[in-house]
């Protein structure tokens, strides 16, 4: 094997890249697209990228139609950016924080026709960064050495994918709730995040074995919050494993349904302006749910587990279980008295997201 990176080591750069700010270049057939993370770019970097041509920035549909920008690329949008914006425009283009007190006022300058290809694999990027998706490009045939350079085509295939899952590490975790188990950490080959199970008892790998695809919030899991539902959900899951005698809790660290917690703290504070979950994160530009269960699915395998009785209320976990080829023999409904702080939360679950409630 050869000692330079691969795609999903380059991918995996450029996201670092876009978190600190730094442009990375797209690249397919011949072109280069120098695109940068509109929340990272700072005014200086900003000058320097306008040096390089006229600077196009990027939002998904969902950005776009809270901000009353016309949609030509299908499932996202591009605006030329004026000439005396500077990076407060790209940052509250992408931020939907001040929407309503102050909000940004066109008219906005609709690019359509030609290729949108390397600015919706460019918001992609920005996703997988945890990042708001919303970029600004500079379309190129030469670009600064030094920056990472992504065949786009190869790299739009690694964030569609589910990266390798491999064990790092595990040990015996006697726990409150659920009794004797091990804790098993799971590292992507992506330097992604990595993901826990935790095994109750010794389940028999022939058997249906009682399991709960858990995604992780800090708020609930950690704090208590009462807004959602997730605390309780885990605690009841780990003591009725611990009543069983046995289960496996997948812990994917898919926080905020995978948008990362500072963007789930930017949709609380929508929230509070009175948005539900879902038009919150629409408002971001994120999809609802944003989750990658095939990860769950990959790491029941790895663990030897064909077939489950799944903890869940969400129809989507059980098809994508089946979908992947784990057998959901049974689901095993996980309902939660509500409280008056998440009595709208778990509504909108029902209505909107198709939770079984
Ligand atoms: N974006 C966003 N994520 C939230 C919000 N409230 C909770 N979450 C996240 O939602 C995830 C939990 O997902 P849920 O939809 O509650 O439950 P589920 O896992 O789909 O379904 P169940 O298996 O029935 O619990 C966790 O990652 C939480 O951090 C919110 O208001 N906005
Ligand atoms: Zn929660």
């Amino acid at each position: 094997m050869s000692l330079l990176p691969s795609i999903s080591d380059l991918v995996a750069r450029a996201r670092s890249d876009l978190r600190v700010g730094l442009p990375v270049v797209l690249v397919q057939d011949g072109m280069g697209l120098v695109v940068m993370a509109s929340e990272t770019a700072g005014d200086a970097r900003l000058e320097a990228l306008r040096a390089l041509g006229p600077v196009v920035a990027a939002v998904t549909g969902w950005r776009a139609e809270t901000l009353k920008i016309r949609v030509y690329d299908g499932d996202i949008a591009r605006i030329a950016m004026p000439a005396d914006a500077g990076a407060r425009w790209l940052a509250e283009l992408a931020d939907p924080a001040s929407d309503l007190g102050a909000p940004l006022r066109g008219p906005f300058k609709e690019e359509r026709g030609g290729d949108a290809t390397l600015y919706r694999i460019g918001l992609d990027l920005a996703k997988s960064a945890q990042l708001l998706p919303a970029i600004a490009g500079v379309k190129v045939t030469t670009w600064p050495e030094g920056l990472t350079v992504l065949p786009a085509r190869q790299a739009a295939q690694d964030l569609a994918g589910s990266a390798p899952l491999s064990p790092v590490a595990a040990a015996r975790l006697p726990m409150a709730l659920a009794g004797a188990g091990r804790l098993h950490i799971f590292r992507p080959d992506n330097a992604e995040i990595e993901h826990y199970a935790v095994e109750i008892g010794r389940p028999d790998r022939a058997k249906p074995v009682l399991a709960r695809l858990h995604s992780a919030c800090f708020t609930g899991d950690v704090l208590g919050s009462l807004k959602c539902d997730c605390g309780p959900q885990l605690h009841t899951a780990l003591s009725e494993m611990g009543k069983a005698g046995e289960g496996v809790l997948l812990y994917l660290n898919q926080e905020g349904r995978g948008i990362g917690l500072a963007n789930k703290m930017r949709a609380y504070a929508l929230q509070d302006q009175g948005f539900d979950t879902v038009e919150a994160n629409h408002r971001l530009g994120f999809e609802d749910d944003e989750r990658d269960f095939r990860i769950g699915a990959d790491l029941l395998r790895r663990m030897g587990f064909g077939a489950v009785r799944l903890m869940t209320n969400n129809p989507r976990k059980v098809a994508m279980m089946d979908a992947e080829g784990i057998d959901v023999v049974d689901r095993v409904p996980l309902i939660i008295d509500a409280n008056r702080h998440n009595a709208d939360y778990l509504d909108v679950k029902r209505e909107k997201s198709g939770h079984l409630l």
